[in-house]
């Protein structure tokens, strides 16, 4: 069976936490590949549209270029309508019988887990995987298989909010989505 882990998010912007949470886990586990999957609506935040779905993409690629296991899935936006994870696996699940799916959360999913869509279904269809985050409890009662990282004060909305108040995000982000970022003015106003 190959091993796929998928870190299923916003990425508003993509961040260095996410590529330090995939590779940690990819690693820990012994993962053949990590897909990043953006999210078209997230099922439990209000969209914001401060940046457009093309724009969180080209960013997502920039940042997880540089690693060959590394990838992108677009199933999500391709479906539109709200992002249920539990719709998404069950259609990776039909498209490709002979892989076990890893779905990586930060603990502040962790929290959230009784409030996911079909939840009860969902664990007996992939393996979650559980990273510490400050602030959130990684315990829960649903089996979370749980990968020791750094824990790292990091978040879009911190790098959202950076910008707006005119502070550097270098090195928050990975160069290349820095740059981006510097060339179209993204979350400036
Ligand atoms: N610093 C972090 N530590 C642990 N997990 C994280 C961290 N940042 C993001 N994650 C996890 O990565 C996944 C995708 O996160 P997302 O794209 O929503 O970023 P975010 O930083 O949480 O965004 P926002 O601040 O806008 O809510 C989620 O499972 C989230 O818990
Ligand atoms: O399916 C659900 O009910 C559900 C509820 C909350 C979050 N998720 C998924 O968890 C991932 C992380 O969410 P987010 O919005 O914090 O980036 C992302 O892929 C979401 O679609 C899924």
């Amino acid at each position: 069976m190959k091993k796929v882990g998928i870190l299923g998010g916003t990425f508003n912007p993509p961040h260095i936490a996410h590529l330090i949470i995939a590779n940690e886990v990819l690693d820990a586990l012994k993962l053949d590949e990590i897909r990043f999957m953006p999210n078209y609506t997230p099922p439990h935040k209000i969209k914001t549209d401060d940046v457009p779905d093309d724009d969180r993409v080209a960013m997502l690629k920039l940042a997880i270029d540089s690693h060959p296991s590394f990838l992108l899935e677009t199933i999500e936006l391709e479906r539109k309508g709200t992002s249920y994870t539990f719709d998404t696996i069950q259609v990776l699940l039909d498209r490709e019988p002979n892989t076990e799916f890893y779905f990586i959360i930060g603990a502040d999913m962790i929290e959230y887990l009784p409030n996911w869509h079909r939840i009860d279904e969902l664990v007996e269809l992939v393996t979650f995987v559980g990273v510490k985050r400050p602030g959130y409890e990684v315990s829960t009662h649903y089996p979370v298989e749980i990968v020791d990282i750094p824990e790292m004060l990091i978040s879009s909305s911190l790098i959202r909010e950076r910008v707006k108040q005119r502070k550097t995000i270098r090195y928050l982000v990975p160069d290349q989505v820095w740059e981006y970022m510097e060339g179209n003015g993204s979350y400036e106003t």
